[in-house]
């Protein structure tokens, strides 16, 4: 018997060094593939610069463009041409994953591409080009890899760091052209002048919900974006993909004629969106041409008489950040506000109180607060009837705490929304016996 039991722990031990073995071996896997990652450029002085006396087509180029070598519109001359030219896009995400693979696809010298964020989970349904093992690497980097399994004979140029006045013009410079696949306004006025005072063409794109837009600006005497838009929008009229939604394809389509406008004009077939502007509706699958108006003499940036002659500060010209995180709100003071851990509290002692949710009825059906709640969305929250929807339930309440203060409680999903909120039913509930407060981070910090 005692035989048994020690070869039993014999073989336990085994096991248990076996299996430590396996999870070593795991980790050397991944640490290789780690090291295997194109390195990030951090600064700028570690960058590449392509040399531009490339020599003819080598037999392996001909065998992997021999398809489009055979257009009569590119042939050999184009694809030299695009062998000797450099590309910069600007952002990793839903317009770049297919815009870079094209490039890249294509046989283009260099491909530049600079974004300083990360890949998160939520951006793999439309940033193609990121896989769920990336998640947490450099989206630079991670779109490089990808572009690099597919054509390693690129030079490719991963930038993770963000593009603003400080960089830009040095960046910019290094390129031929530049592919705007941002998500900001504060980063397109800046490209723009950025593009100018290069002398680059910018081949813009845009991609919200089910509409998707694309530009070419500075080409051939067209007009630039300030001729357009001399004005930034009011920072609250702006909605990104991360507020708005967007259906995967659509920057995939706009992503796609992006690099198919570079490829056009870096082969000499010249672009077919200068001074126009092509508007993509996926809903009625519509594309349809807008003429734009010409380059504006009185433009400061590509005017006759330019005030801008260096770049300036985008951000406090646009009143917005160059980015779409850590745009948090401080409206309410922190006795005006309730964290989630308090609020569970709350709900775990059935403390009756009225339950306001300021989100999109469409973002309920994803998830919502365990208590009830009337739904009214940010934009619906001075109307009549939302009014009088929360007096109603606010009155029953009063009933029943008799003298005490019925809490009003205002959810949304980050807590900005919310704040806006409980200020206006603040003002306009002023009159009942209300403590009106939100939810610090809304729904996200609730699911944390
Ligand atoms: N000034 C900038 N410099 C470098 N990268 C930028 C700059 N401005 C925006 N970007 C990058 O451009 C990319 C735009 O991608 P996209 O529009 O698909 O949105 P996202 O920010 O990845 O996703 P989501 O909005 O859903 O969080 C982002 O990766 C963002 O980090
Ligand atoms: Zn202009």
């Amino acid at each position: 018997m005692e035989g048994v039991e020690d070869e039993v722990k014999r073989l336990r031990q085994i096991i248990e060094d076996k299996s430590k073995e396996i999870d070593q071996l795991k980790q050397e896997l991944l640490w290789e593939r780690g090291t295997c990652l194109p390195q990030a450029i951090c600064d700028l002085e570690s960058a590449p610069i392509l040399q531009k006396d490339v020599k003819g087509l080598t037999n392996e180029e001909i065998r992997r463009y021999s398809r489009q070598l055979l257009l009569p519109e590119l042939g050999v001359k184009g694809q030299q041409a695009l062998k000797s030219s450099t590309v910069l896009i600007v952002g990793a995400g839903g317009l770049c994953c297919p815009s870079a693979i094209y490039l890249a696809a294509a046989g283009i010298g260099q491909l530049g591409i600079i974004d300083y964020d990360e890949v998160e989970i939520s951006n793999l349904h439309r940033q193609v080009l990121h896989r769920e093992s990336k998640i947490g690497v450099s989206k630079s980097v991670s779109a490089v890899a990808a572009c690099q399994e597919l054509n390693s004979s690129v030079n490719y140029v991963p930038y993770h760091l963000p593009l603003d006045s400080s960089n830009a013009l040095q960046i910019i410079q290094q390129y031929d052209l530049v592919l705007d696949a941002t998500d900001n306004v504060a980063t397109r006025y800046l490209l723009n002048d950025a593009c100018i005072l290069a002398g680059k063409p910018l081949v813009s794109g845009s991609a919200l919900r089910f509409e998707g837009q694309l530009t070419v600006y500075n080409y051939m005497g067209g007009p630039c974006y300030r001729c357009l838009y001399p004005k930034p929008p009011p920072p609250e009229t702006v909605t990104n993909c991360s507020d708005g939604g967007v259906l995967g394809v659509v920057p995939g389509i706009i992503g796609c004629l992006q690099a198919l406008e570079a490829i056009k004009i870096l082969t000499g077939q010249g672009s077919s969106y200068s001074q126009k502007m092509l508007l993509f509706d996926a809903l009625d699958g519509s594309f349809q041409t807008i003429k734009l108006r010409g380059r504006q003499p009185q433009c400061p940036v590509c005017g006759d008489n330019p005030s801008i002659t260096k770049l300036i500060d985008y951000e406090q010209f646009c009143g917005a950040k160059a980015t779409d995180k850590d745009k948090v709100l401080e409206l309410l003071k922190p006795e005006e506000r309730i964290p989630v851990k308090e609020y569970n509290t709350l709900l775990k002692e059935g403390t009756p109180h009225v339950l306001v949710d300021v989100r999109q009825p469409v973002e309920l059906d994803i998830c919502q607060l365990p208590y009830p709640c009337l739904n009214i969305p940010i934009d619906h929250v001075e109307k009549k009837q939302s009014i009088e929807k929360i007096e109603g339930q606010v009155r029953s309440l009063s009933e029943m705490r008799l003298h005490e203060k019925v809490p009003v409680i205002v959810v949304c999903r980050r807590g900005n929304d919310s704040q806006l909120a409980a200020r206006r039913f603040q003002t306009i509930l002023k009159d009942l016996n209300v403590d009106v407060k939100d939810i610090v981070g809304g729904l996200t910090a609730w699911a944390n």
